[in-house]
C-alpha cells in the first residue's frame, strides 16, 4: 500500500514493522520477520526549591550537567520528585502508565522546574524531556480558571500529535476517583489539517493546554481567536530546529516576546541537539526570551548519542546497495525497523529517475523476504521539503523500533544523532538497539566526523 497521507505516520504506532524514510514511510507487516528467534504545590513548591537551591549553585547562564550529585538522588522516585508540585490524581496516572523511576534529564530538571526557573532542556534522543516539561504544566495549571495556561509549540504535526496524545493520557480519568470537578483540556492546533473544530472550541471555551505548529498558532493569533494573556508556560520542542527554519523564526521570535509578560511566565525550550548552545543561552537572556537566571540542563554532555545504540556501517558501491539492504535485514531480522532514504535530488528527476524509495519498495516487495505489505508515507501537502524531512527524522516516538538503516548517509551529524534517536527510545531497557549505514568507500569519511562529532564508534560489518 502507497500513500501520500501524512497521517499514516501514526498509524505505525500499531503496526509491526515501520520502515522510515526522510520522506517517506513504508511498513512492513509482521509475517516478515516475525520468525527469528532473537523477537521474543505551593509549600512544598517552596520547600522543594529551597532544597535545591542549597543541593546546586547554578549562575545565571552557566549550564550544568550533573545539577544533582547526591548518589542517593539516583534512586528517588518520580512520585517523590514530584510530590507536592504535581496533583496526586496526575502522579497516579503516570504509575499507571508505567513511569516510575525518573530518566536522567527528569531527575535533573523537575527539581529546578518545579522552582519556577525558566529552562532549556539538553538531553539525548528519547531520554523523557517530553514527560518532564508535561509535569511541570500540571504542576501550574489550575483547572478551575478558563483561560490557556500552557502552550507547547513543536515544528511539526507529527510531533504535536505525539505530545498531546501524552499529555491526554496523563490528564485522562485515573482508575481511581479524581477530586478535581473540572478537568483539563487540551487542543492540538497543528499544520495539515482544517481548523474548524478548534475554532468553534476555542470560542465556546478555551483549553488549559494548546500544543501547536507556529502556522496555525499564528493565524488564530491573528484572528484573536486565542488568548495568551495568562500563559504560564511556554515550551518550545525541538528548539535547534525552530531557530534555523527562516519560514518560522520570526513568528517564533515574536511569540516568545509577546503574549504575557516573561515574569509571569516559565519559558521551557527542549532538544537533543542544541549546536552553540553558550551562543543559545545568551541570546536567550539579551533578546529577553528568557529570565536572566535561566539554566541550562544539559544531562549526559559527554555522550550526545545513547548509549545502548550500537552503530554499524557497511561499506559497498552504490549498485550494491539494494541487495546490502536486503541481505541485512535477512540477517539482522529486526523485531521493528527503520529505513530512512534521502529526497531524490532535483538532478536525479530531470533525469527521468524514478525516486529511490519507489525502487527500494520495488526491491523489498520482489525480494525473497518478500509477501509483505509496504507503507510508503510521503508528506507533499503543506510542507517543504525539509520540514517533511525533519518530521521523520526528529521528535517520533516508536518504542519497539530495534533498527534504523541509513540507507542514505545523513546530510549532517545533528540528522545522523535525529534518526538514530528513532531508536533506543526504552530508557530503562538493557536491550541493545543498531544503527547501520550503508556507505561507500567515499563516504567513510563523512561517517567518522560525525563519529568524532557525536563521540561514538561505529564498527565495520562485512557481509
Ligand atoms: N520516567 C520514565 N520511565 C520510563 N519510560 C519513560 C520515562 N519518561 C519517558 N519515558 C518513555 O521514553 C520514551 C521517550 O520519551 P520522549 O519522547 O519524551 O523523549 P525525548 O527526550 O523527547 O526524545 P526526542 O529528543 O527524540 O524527541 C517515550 O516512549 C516515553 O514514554
Amino acid at each position: 500500500m502507497v500513500s501520500s497521507s501524512t497521517d499514516m505516520l501514526l498509524q505505525v504506532h500499531s503496526w509491526k514493522f515501520p520502515f522510515l524514510c526522510d520522506k517517506a514511510l513504508i511498513t512492513i507487516p509482521p509475517t516478515l520477520l516475525i520468525k527469528s528467534p532473537s523477537v521474543e504545590r505551593s509549600s512544598t513548591r517552596a520547600l522543594k526549591s529551597s532544597i535545591y537551591s542549597q543541593r546546586t549553585s547554578i549562575s545565571p547562564i552557566t549550564s550544568s550537567s550533573s545539577l544533582s550529585t547526591n548518589e542517593e538522588d539516583d534512586h528517588i522516585p518520580l512520585r517523590d520528585i514530584c510530590e507536592g508540585c504535581v496533583p496526586d490524581h496526575i502522579l497516579r496516572r503516570v504509575e499507571e502508565l508505567g513511569y516510575l523511576m525518573p530518566t536522567e534529564i527528569q531527575r535533573q530538571a523537575l527539581p529546578v522546574l518545579f522552582s519556577g526557573r525558566d529552562c532549556i532542556l539538553h538531553a539525548q534522543t528519547g531520554s523523557g524531556k517530553t514527560l518532564a516539561y508535561l509535569l511541570l504544566i500540571f504542576s501550574v495549571i489550575n483547572t478551575q480558571r478558563s483561560a490557556v495556561q500552557a502552550l507547547i509549540v513543536v515544528p511539526t504535526r507529527e510531533l504535536g500529535m505525539q505530545v498531546a496524545k501524552v499529555a491526554r493520557m496523563l490528564a485522562a480519568k485515573s482508575d481511581q476517583p479524581v477530586l478535581e470537578d473540572k478537568s483539563c483540556t487540551i487542543m492540538a492546533l497543528l499544520d495539515g489539517g482544517t481548523l474548524r473544530r478548534q475554532k468553534s472550541w476555542l470560542k465556546s471555551e478555551p483549553p488549559t493546554i494548546i500544543v501547536a505548529t507556529l502556522g496555525s498558532l499564528c493565524q488564530m493569533l491573528e484572528k484573536q481567536t486565542i488568548k495568551l494573556e495568562s500563559m504560564r508556560v511556554l515550551v518550545i520542542d525541538e528548539v535547534d530546529f525552530m531557530f534555523n527554519s527562516s519560514h518560522q523564526v520570526s513568528s517564533l521570535r515574536k511569540l516568545l516576546i509577546s503574549y504575557s509578560s516573561i515574569n509571569n511566565r516559565q519559558s521551557i525550550f527542549a532538544s537533543a541537539s542544541i549546536p552553540q548552545h553558550r551562543r543559545f543561552l545568551y541570546d536567550c537572556i539579551q533578546q529577553k526570551w528568557t529570565k536572566a537566571d535561566v539554566v541550562h540542563i544539559h544531562a549526559n554532555p559527554v555522550q550526545p548519542m545513547p548509549p545502548r545504540i550500537h552503530h554499524r556501517f557497511l561499506i559497498c558501491s552504490r549498485s550494491e546497495r539494494h541487495s546490502a539492504l536486503l541481505s541485512l535485514l535477512q540477517s539482522d531480522a529486526p523485531q521493528s525497523a527503520i529505513i530512512f532514504v534521502n529526497l531524490q535530488s532535483e538532478k536525479s528527476k530531470k533525469a527521468g529517475n524514478a525516486p529511490s524509495t519507489t525502487v527500494l519498495i520495488d526491491a523489498l516487495k520482489n525480494s525473497h523476504i518478500g509477501g509483505h505489505e509496504i507503507l510508503l508515507l510521503e508528506e507533499k501537502i503543506n510542507f517543504n521539503s525539509r520540514a517533511a524531512s525533519f518530521s521523520v527524522s526528529r521528535g517520533v516516538d516508536l518504542p519497539d523500533t530495534t533498527h534504523i538503516y541509513n540507507f542514505d548517509l545523513p546530510k549532517d551529524a545533528v540528522h545522523y544523532l535525529h534518526r538514530a534517536g528513532r531508536t533506543g527510545r526504552k530508557p530503562f531497557s538493557e536491550s541493545e538497539c543498531l544503527v547501520t549505514s550503508i556507505i561507500t568507500s567515499e563516504e567513510r569519511f563523512v561517517l567518522q566526523r560525525y563519529e568524532n562529532e557525536l563521540m561514538f564508534h561505529c564498527d565495520e560489518l562485512f557481509l
